[in-house]
């Protein structure tokens, strides 16, 4: 194979993941040329409604997908933790990369932490799982939502319209971005449980052998580990296109994996949230059997009542 050509949004943060992974596959594969196809989608074209209300995050693969089950390119670079837990028929989940620093962090040009925030602070963000959270931690703060690439959410925060915003400290640090805020504040895992495979980058590819063996070459055992457990357990709970769910899976240096997990109301009035620890021979099935003691417990219904609570 002498050529590949990579489909990507044309954001600032997927460029920087495909110009990566494109450079990765040629220092890896000696006369391999990767070329990028930028592709607009409906996600990035639909900017002033809020993402729960459109259908969700899986508006930014659709042109994609198409693009590469065209023919037109053969592998996609996504942020993992925007790629639903299905794949379309013909498309594969061919790797996943070493994940980076998974934690959100809260960003503000005049707070250093969450817990120096004012009493009634607005705090940006359009995701549930992170109002969830961050109302659960300080149930007196103000969410406003935002939207938008994460240069756009920094510059409405620079803008004066929010006393801080959360973004995942994996798209800052990608963007070299930690400068331009006076302050980052990584919120500790055990305070928000991030996204599934926050942090980590999903290869997607079309299923042809010889593409498949080049993609391998980015696989992370430790990172797929980890991304599966997340993503059993999202896709096990389901309930709708965009929910308050929170799902962290890390593989410990004592050999133990140790998951978080989180599920509630957008207000963060009611939670279920729990962390185990098994060593890493044991995880097979693990995010199936935590989400089933979750709907044991009632997430089910909580996951219901959150999506009425987001369409209101
Ligand atoms: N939802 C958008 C999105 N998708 C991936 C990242 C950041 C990079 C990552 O988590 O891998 C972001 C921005 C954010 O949530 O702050």
């Amino acid at each position: 194979m002498k050529k590949l050509v990579i489909a990507t949004r044309g954001s600032k943060l997927a460029l920087w993941q495909s110009e990566h992974i494109k450079a990765v596959l040629e220092e890896q594969n000696p006369g391999l040329e990767v070329s990028l196809k930028i592709v607009v989608t409906s996600g990035d074209k639909i900017l002033d409604v809020p993402l729960a209300k459109i259908g969700g995050k899986g508006l930014f693969l659709k042109e994609i997908e198409e693009t590469m089950l065209k023919g037109e390119a053969q592998l996609a670079v996504h942020s993992l933790k925007d790629v639903p837990t299905q794949m379309p028929d013909g498309l594969l989940l061919a790797a996943i990369t070493e994940r980076e620093d998974d934690r959100d962090a809260m960003l503000s040009e005049k707070y250093a932490s969450v817990d120096a925030l004012p009493e009634g602070a607005v705090v940006g963000t359009s995701s549930l799982r992170r109002r969830m959270q961050i109302l659960s931690l300080r149930p007196d703060l103000t969410i406003k939502d935002l939207r938008g690439n994460v240069d756009t959410r920094i510059r409405k925060l620079k803008e004066g319209d929010y006393d801080a915003i959360i973004l995942a400290s994996a798209g800052i640090n990608r963007l070299g971005l930690l400068d331009s805020v006076e302050y980052v504040y990584p919120i500790a895992l055990g305070d928000m449980v991030p996204a599934m495979g926050q942090g980590a980058l999903g290869i997607e590819a079309v299923d042809d052998p010889e593409v498949l063996e080049i993609a391998r070459g980015l696989e992370d055992t430790n990172t797929r580990i980890e991304t599966t457990i997340e993503r059993d357990f999202v896709d096990t709970l389901q309930g709708g296109c965009q929910v308050p769910i929170g799902v962290n899976a890390t593989v410990l240096e004592n050999g133990q994996v140790l998951t978080q997990a989180i599920v509630g109301l957008p207000d963060g009035t009611e939670v279920l949230a729990e962390s185990v620890e098994v060593p890493k021979d044991a995880v097979d099935n693990l995010g199936r059997k935590m989400a089933e003691t979750f709907i044991e417990q009632g997430a089910r219904e909580l996951l219901a009542r959150a999506e009425e609570m987001a369409f209101k």
